[in-house]
Parts: C-alpha cells; structure tokens; sequence
C-alpha cells in the first residue's frame, strides 16, 4: 500500500531522517518510537508533505507521493489526516464546526472561504462525534473542552476527511493516563473498524507494544527496528533509545505504576488495567 524508498530529510547540515526504507503492505496500526529528535515528527510530517523530503520516494499504490503538486497535493493530504499532539482545534469555535473543517478541502474554494457546510456536513460531523463518544458536547466551543475531548474532536475532524489513513504525531503526550486510554482506544478502533493505517509516533514502549501490530524504532535519523511488539524486547529497546545496561523501561513508561520501579520520568497511568479502575 505505501513503501518508503531511501526517504531522507535534512535540515542544513543536520540529517533528520537517513534513508528511511520500509513498507506498510496491509492496513495496520504502527507505532513509530524513538527519543526525542530522532526524526519521527518528521517522517510523518514528509508522508502528508507539511514537510518536504530532500530525497527518496514514498510510494502509495506506485505513485509517488512526493512529485504531487497542486490539487493533486492536496487531495492526498486530505487522504493522509493528521492528528496532532497540540489537537490544533479553532478554540472559539464549537465543536462541530472544528469538525466540519475537516471538510474544508473537498469543498470549493468559495464554500471554504465562507465556511458554508450543508446539512449533510452536520450529519456526518455529528456521527463522528457520536463515534468518538462525545456528541453531547457538539454546541460547546471547542476551548471549554478538556484535552482527551479536544483530541477525540481532533480524531473526528479527521474522520471526517475520510482519509486512506491516519497520522498521528504523539497524540497522547499531552495527555492524563486515562484520557491518553480514550485516545488510543479510539485510534485503535478506527484501524479495526474501518480497516484504515494508522501510523502513530509515539513516546511511550507499552503504549506501542499494547496498542500497535507493528512497531518501527528510529535512532539518529535511522530506523533501527521494525518488529512485532513481542520482538520489541529490553534489548531492543536499548538499542533504539541508546541507553546503556542501566536502561530502565520506565522511563519510557506510561503505566501507573512504572513510577514505583524507579524511574523519576514515568508520565503516569496508562495500563489497561490500570485504566480500567
Ligand atoms: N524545521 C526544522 N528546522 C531545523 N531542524 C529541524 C526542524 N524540524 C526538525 N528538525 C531537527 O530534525 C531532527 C529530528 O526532529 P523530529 O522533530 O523529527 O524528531 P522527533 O523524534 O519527532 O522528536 P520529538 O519526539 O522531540 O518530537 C532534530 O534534530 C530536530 O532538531
């Protein structure tokens, strides 16, 4: 379905990302983990073009996506929805109408100028709402909202472009342990219903390892894994984040209790267990 070819990204003399490779040939959930600066954002941000590639391909369905211009662009970034950590929701604006923009791009430009949605809009963004388990809160404007609701708008705004796949660029990082759950569970189920890719950078290991069918490790620029969570095992993990023998899972830990064996930086709750309390 998509195939990386010797994708790169540089940044002046800083190599973001290095001759990144690799396929997705079924829809699936992957998790892309890596400490900080180690490219992710930006192999994500190259696949809908926010970023452009300094070479290589990425091919979806053998075009390459990276030669698009114009309305042919911006037709596949709306086939690519990007969901962000910051959610980039209209604050003012209510909900629904955060999530009709999401249609923004299928409408012509005067529609789009004018904000002009149909009743037909109305119904698709509140079934997504509904979907997202929040459609009661369709009139309230979107900053009276908490996070984990904002990202669930977010995630329905990006429903609503009815996309090829999803991106989500660390969708939990600003998020409590209970709703960074809702989140994912959310996400998880749009793969499983809707049968869609979704490609999630993520800065946690168990959310990867409980949440993804695959997960890709990048160090440096490079990727350095491509595995099955079971083969994400400690010394995996050790060489994707460059820790030495004290390398403590913890710290890359979302799980309420990761706190309790040792690490200072655990981030809180997110076990399903846990959440599930
Ligand atoms: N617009 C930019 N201009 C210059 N350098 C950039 C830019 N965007 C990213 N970089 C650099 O590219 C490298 C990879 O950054 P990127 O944001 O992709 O990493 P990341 O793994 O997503 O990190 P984080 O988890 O902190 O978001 C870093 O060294 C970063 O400083």
């Amino acid at each position: 379905m998509i195939q990386f070819r010797e994708v790169t990204k540089t940044f002046g003399s800083r190599t973001a990302v290095n001759k990144v490779s690799f396929d997705i040939d079924k829809p699936m959930m992957v998790g892309i983990i890596g400490r900080s600066g180690a490219g992710k954002s930006t192999l994500l941000r190259m696949i809908n073009r926010l970023t452009p590639a300094t070479s290589g391909q990425i091919l979806f369905e053998d075009r390459n996506i990276l030669g698009l211009k114009g309305g042919m662009m911006r037709r596949w970034q709306r086939d690519c929805a990007m969901v962000f950590q910051q959610f980039n929701l209209v604050p003012r604006l209510d909900v629904v109408t955060n999530v009709m923009l999401g249609r923004l791009n299928g409408h012509g430009t005067f529609k789009s100028l004018f904000n002009i949605f149909g009743e037909d809009d109305v119904r698709t963004a509140l079934t997504a709402l509904d979907r997202l388990g929040i459609v009661q809160e369709a009139t309230k404007r979107a900053e009276e909202l908490s996070g984990g609701q904002q990202q669930r708008v977010a995630i329905a705004r990006a429903l609503m472009q009815d996309p090829h796949m999803i991106l989500a660029d660390e969708p939990i990082a600003s998020l409590d342990p209970m709703n960074a759950k809702i989140v994912m569970d959310a996400l998880r189920e749009i793969h499983e219903r809707d049968n869609k890719i979704v490609v999630c950078n993520l800065h946690t290991l168990d959310t990867a390892r409980n949440y993804c069918d695959r997960v890709i490790g990048m160090r440096d620029g490079f990727l350095v894994f491509d595995g099955t969570p079971d083969e994400l095992t400690t010394d995996a993990a050790r060489e994707i984040y460059g820790a030495n023998e004290s390398f403590n899972e913890a710290a890359t830990s979302t799980a309420i209790d990761a706190g309790q064996s040792g690490s200072q930086e655990s981030a809180g709750a997110m076990t399903p267990a846990a959440a599930a309390v």
